[in-house]
């Protein structure tokens, strides 16, 4: 090995633990000294802007930009996201070479044992479109408002009682060591694409980084996450687009794919599945995708395609 390398990330505590981890797994991998890997803090626009929903303030890349250009720069040699929160499509510059062990892929409920044990009425917060859509669908009662901030403070927002319940990544509450809430199950709440996964991201053009980061890449979460992904690029659509998308590599290696589009308030939805085999990842999510807009409602299709 010859120079160190150079690690950029965001510096909320979530998003520290996933790039300690990455550090910890090249280190380990690749019989390094601890701290031969060094990190890079990096203030995202999304971690700047609290106070208004992320939507609104539109654009994608809220959470790479800034990462992006000291990669492209070079003041680091790769970044590692929360891959939910990379836009589906990435500079032509930069690839994802590695993902580590995918972890819990469901959503907690805080506040609340249960959807069913809400009161009529309870007020939750959330700022996700498709937690909102997946819900509403099953109780239209609820009150849904946009929720921000980091994991601790969501969580403060329910102990004090700004609202009645919220959802967090089971994921995310795990890599910090915090055992609150309740698992929802996916087949009423199919996680977000790439939930669960952390992506390690280099220039596409430095094959140093790229063997590097082989080492360590975790190849069902890769496929699994191609796929995912693949899916969200085919449908479109915005930050505002209920989507949800699981793979997962069943016994015999091949890939089951499930996805679903939603109207903004639940209402309207359209459902579906596919398999595929090993390197067929992505062309099953694009035929997903191009099946899922063709059977959406209008309702749906408009929040998509066109967005
Ligand atoms: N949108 C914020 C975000 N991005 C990734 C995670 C959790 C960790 C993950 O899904 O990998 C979270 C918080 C949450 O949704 O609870």
């Amino acid at each position: 090995m010859t120079a160190p390398l150079t690690l950029g990330t965001r510096a909320s505590p979530l998003a520290l633990a996933q790039a300690h981890a990455t550090a910890a797994a090249l280190e380990e991998a690749h019989g390094w000294d601890r701290g031969t890997v060094s990190i890079f803090e990096v203030r995202t626009t999304g971690d700047r802007v609290q106070d208004r929903a992320l939507a609104e303030i539109g654009g994608k890349a809220l959470w790479t930009k800034e990462l992006d250009v000291a990669l492209l720069g070079g003041a680091t040699q790769l970044s590692v996201h929360s891959c939910k929160d990379v836009e589906s499509e990435r500079p032509p510059e930069l690839v994802i070479a590695a993902f580590l062990p995918r972890a819990d892929v469901r959503d907690r409920l805080i506040g609340s044992p249960s959807i069913e044990a809400l009161a009529q009425g309870a007020r939750v917060g959330t700022s996700s479109p498709r937690r909102t859509a997946q819900l509403l669908r099953q109780r239209p009662d609820l009150q849904v408002s946009i929720m921000r901030g980091n994991v601790a403070t969501r969580l403060l927002k329910i102990a004090e009682g700004s609202y009645d319940a919220t959802f967090l990544a089971a994921a995310g509450l795990d890599r910090l060591g915090i055992d609150e809430g309740c698992a929802v199950e996916t087949d009423a709440f199919l996680p977000a694409p790439g939930q669960a996964a952390i992506a390690i991201e280099c220039r596409a053009d430095d094959g140093e980084t790229r063997a590097l980061l082989a080492a360590i890449d975790h190849r069902d979460t890769h496929r699994a996450v191609l796929a995912e992904r693949a899916l969200a690029r085919g449908v479109g659509g915005s930050c505002h687009s209920p989507v949800a998308a699981l793979a997962v590599i069943e016994g015999d290696g091949g890939l089951w794919l499930r996805a679903e589009l939603l109207s903004s308030d639940g209402a309207q939805q359209v459902q579906g599945e596919i398999r595929a085999g090993e390197g067929d990842e992505e062309a099953a999510g694009l035929a997903l995708a191009a099946e899922l807009l063709d059977r959406a409602p209008p309702e749906v299709r408009m929040l998509f395609a066109a967005a």
